[in-house]
């Protein structure tokens, strides 16, 4: 039976990899794969990992109806075996609901990767869909750590280090860089309720206030 799966994780524990990968075996076994994506990093109609890999894929836009897509793909001889949705949070509802009837009414495996949380721990509108749609929900098992060993559960984003709460849900970054521009940093859920990033749990041990007293 055909299914929707979705795999879900942090940032930067590997689903693109894994998209990657999927997308390797199966086109080495002759398949085809109809890959989507939204707002990758490496840009418009890129499907990119950090391992360095990267493939050409749909660019999804505002209202783009993925089942039509692929209706209008297989209506003109080519071929489509299985389809790939990758940064799937950003996905619009509806987008989600397509690719349920794409799984049902054209019989395609889909496989969907995106993270499942923002920066302010709240559901994105595609991955909350593709957690009530999907066949099978897989969370990634390589798991990301934050700064203090324990398993990365949520995504921070970060102004030079800082962890900050307001602003649009959608900002493209990465989780490298430690400048003054807007990037994530992945947390265990104690430190990100805290707003403790590397940065400022590094500035907080070296406050005076927290030296041990002397008598
Ligand atoms: N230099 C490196 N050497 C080995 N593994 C790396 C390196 N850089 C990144 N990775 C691996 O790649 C993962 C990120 O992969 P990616 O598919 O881009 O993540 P995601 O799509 O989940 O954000 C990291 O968690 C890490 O396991
Ligand atoms: C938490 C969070 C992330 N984003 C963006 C940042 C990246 O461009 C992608 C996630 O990509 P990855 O391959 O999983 O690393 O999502 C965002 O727009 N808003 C957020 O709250």
């Amino acid at each position: 039976m055909p299914e929707l799966v979705f795999f879900c994780g942090t940032m930067d524990c590997g689903k693109s990899t894994l998209a990657l990968q999927i997308e390797h075996n199966r086109s080495a076994r002759g398949l085809i794969g109809m890959i989507f994506t939204r707002n990758d990093r490496a840009g418009e109609g890129k499907l990119s990992s950090r391992l360095g890999l990267v493939t050409d894929a749909v660019e999804v836009g505002d209202g783009a109806d993925l089942y039509a897509h692929l209706v209008d793909h297989l209506s003109r001889g080519r071929r489509a075996d299985y389809v790939i949705a990758d940064e799937a949070q950003f996905l619009a509802p509806e987008q989600i609901d397509q690719l349920a009837r794409v799984v049902d009414d054209l019989e395609l495996d889909v496989y969907a990767f995106g993270i499942t949380t923002d920066f302010r721990s709240k559901l994105f509108p595609g991955s909350q869909r593709l957690v009530e749609l999907a066949d099978r929900v897989e969370v990634l098992q390589v798991e990301a750590l934050c700064w203090c060993g324990a398993r990365a559960t949520h995504n921070a984003r970060t102004v030079g280090g800082v962890m900050v709460v307001e602003g649009a849900q959608v900002v493209v970054g990465d989780v490298t860089g430690s400048t003054d521009e807007i990037g994530y940093e992945v947390l265990c859920r104690r430190h990100h309720r805290r707003r403790m990033t590397a940065a400022t749990s590094r500035a907080a041990a070296l406050s005076p206030d927290v030296l041990p007293v002397t008598h």
